[in-house]
């Protein structure tokens, strides 16, 4: 596509050039000046940190050739052309989508958004989809996957990527043969016009609490910011348990309401039965009244369930398919994540909580379905990452499971032994001593798996699904589940 085709297209201004090519053949688009290829248009943000325009002549150097932008800064001069667009990130959101073909057009695509069980309901929505025999594609924090479910990850570690790696995404899913597409959409996201060239079907709410208030302001503006998904979706499934959801509502342009709590929604949970592997509880929704069985621990996983059972449905498949689909739910890699176990095991479970309040939420949940003590072995983080939360970890640690294990967590540069005696100084000054500190995240791991009864329960909290551990200077590879299956081979062998 020429330039000049483009910029008609998004009813931009004929651009201005003080180059010899006025019209440019444009294959692609970026905001990143490292990343442009030839073709690209280079599209100039003025952001927080940095200005586009300081990064022109590095884009050009590499192959781009137009830069759009807001206004050439005083004296500045652009080598290509240079389109003036009344908002950048817009216009770097609809020329991505009109280089790539408008990809979500040609998919049922289901957005999801809110604070806390995004991943979970995308991971959720995506494998009921898929059980239904329908190819599907996912974008969330994990990464993404194609309908072969291979998970990939894009440059740059987002939830949401920037829109042109959106589009190239949703094309590449559309190549791939699928029919539908299940995107995280987090709150940086809308505010920031990542996903504001695709065509939402269904946008999927699940709360709204404080968070990220340091970005966006203000709740009223974290609502309105989270808000755009339910304003431009097609329809919108609302959770009628979260208090928002009232002024949601009249921005729908028609709705479908889930209850975790059993109240008048068009879809219902009733009867939950938390058990140490499972949740079972009876759904109530357009199709009637079902058994649900889902292979999640965490009560708050009911909400979750509904609201991809809610999204899906949407879809067309009818509910008895989505309830075995449920039923045979891996989880999400490294949340709440279950450890294979054999009899005479204890109950081994890998969890990201690494903050003092998801390390709370998390233990509260576990402690429910434990009926022996509960362990915990965890660390904190070095380098520049907060200090200052060490010492409450080690407080929430000791209160909320019966033994800690202090260890390892990416110390970094950061000593080691003073990482964990801010550790076991909030416990000692909380009046607890349940718990011990070993360095070696491998040995505290094994510690905790062979000491721990069959009926206790061990949380290996705050690796989660990352790859790496991070030890003095080295950076070596890592995997927390594969770990505990080692300890609890282990474990096996000494009985
Ligand atoms: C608050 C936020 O999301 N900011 C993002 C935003 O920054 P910004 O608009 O201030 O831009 P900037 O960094 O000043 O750069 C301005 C422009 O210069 C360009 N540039 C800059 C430097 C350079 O060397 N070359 C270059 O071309 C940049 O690509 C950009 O186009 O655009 C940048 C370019 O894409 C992002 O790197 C940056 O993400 C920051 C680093 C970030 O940490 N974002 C997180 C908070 C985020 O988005 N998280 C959410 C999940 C939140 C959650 O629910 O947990 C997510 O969706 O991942
Ligand atoms: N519906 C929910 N309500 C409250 N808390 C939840 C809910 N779902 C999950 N959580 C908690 O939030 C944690 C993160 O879950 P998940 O990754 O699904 O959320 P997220 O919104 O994608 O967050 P992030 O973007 O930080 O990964 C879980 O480990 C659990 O402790």
């Amino acid at each position: 596509m020429r330039l000049g085709e483009l910029a008609a297209a998004l009813h931009l201004p004929v651009p201005e050039c003080a180059g010899p090519d006025r019209d440019p053949e444009v294959t692609g688009i970026t905001h990143q000046a490292a990343w442009a290829t030839p073709g690209d248009v280079f599209v100039a943000i003025r952001g927080a940190r940095f200005d586009g325009h300081d990064f022109i002549g590095q884009a050009a150097a590499r192959g781009a050739v137009a830069v759009f932008g807001e206004g050439l800064p005083d004296g500045v001069t652009s080598q290509l052309p240079y389109v003036v667009v009344p908002a950048t990130r817009a216009a770097l959101a609809d020329a991505a989508a009109e280089l790539a073909g408008h990809p979500s057009r040609q998919l049922t695509v289901l957005g999801i958004t809110g604070t806390d069980g995004k991943t979970t309901t995308s991971c959720l929505a995506r494998h009921l989809l898929r059980s239904a025999g329908r190819p599907t594609g996912l974008l969330s924090t994990i990464g993404y996957e194609l309908p072969d479910g291979e998970l990939r990850q894009p440059p740059a570690h987002f939830t949401t990527p920037e829109a042109p790696q959106v589009q190239a995404i949703l094309r590449d899913m559309v190549a791939a043969g699928a029919e539908d597409a299940v995107v995280e959409a987090s709150s940086h996201a809308m505010a920031l016009d990542r996903v504001r060239g695709v065509d939402f079907d269904v946008a999927i709410w699940t709360n709204l609490t404080g968070e990220h208030l340091d970005f966006h302001g203000t709740m009223e503006r974290y609502f309105a910011d989270k808000a755009k998904l339910v304003e431009r979706a097609a329809h919108a499934v609302l959770n009628a348990d979260d208090p928002w959801t009232e002024q949601l509502l009249p921005l729908a342009a028609g709705h479908t309401t889930y209850s975790a709590d059993g109240a008048d929604a068009d879809w219902r949970a009733t009867g939950v039965v938390e058990g140490p592997d499972d949740l079972r509880f009876t759904v109530h929704g357009p199709d009637g009244e079902a058994q649900a069985v889902l292979p999640m621990i965490g009560r708050f996983n009911v909400a979750n369930a509904l609201a991809a059972l809610a999204g899906a449905h949407r879809t067309g498949v009818p509910t008895a398919v989505l309830l075995e689909g449920l039923a045979t739910f891996g989880g999400v890699a490294g949340r709440m994540e279950m450890v294979a176990r054999q009899d005479g095991d204890p109950r081994v479970i890998v969890d990201f909580a690494h903050t003092p309040p998801s390390l709370e939420k998390a233990l509260e949940t576990v402690r429910v379905t434990t009926e022996g003590r509960l362990w915990v072995v965890l660390g904190s983080a070095g380098g520049p990452r907060d200090p200052s939360k060490r010492a409450p970890l080690g407080d929430v640690a000791t209160r909320c499971a019966d033994v800690a294990v202090f260890t390892e967590e990416d110390h970094r540069d950061t000593p080691l032994a003073d990482i964990l005696a801010q550790m076991e100084r909030g416990a000692r000054e909380a009046g607890r001593e349940n718990f011990t500190s070993i360095g070696n995240r491998v040995e505290a791991i094994r510690y905790a798996v062979a000491q721990a009864d069959r009926a206790d329960t061990v949380v290996l909290a705050g690796k989660g699904p990352e790859h790496t551990l991070e030890r003095d200077t080295e950076t070596i590879p890592w995997d927390e589940m594969d770990q505990a299956v080692q300890a609890l081979a282990l474990r096996r062998t000494r009985e």
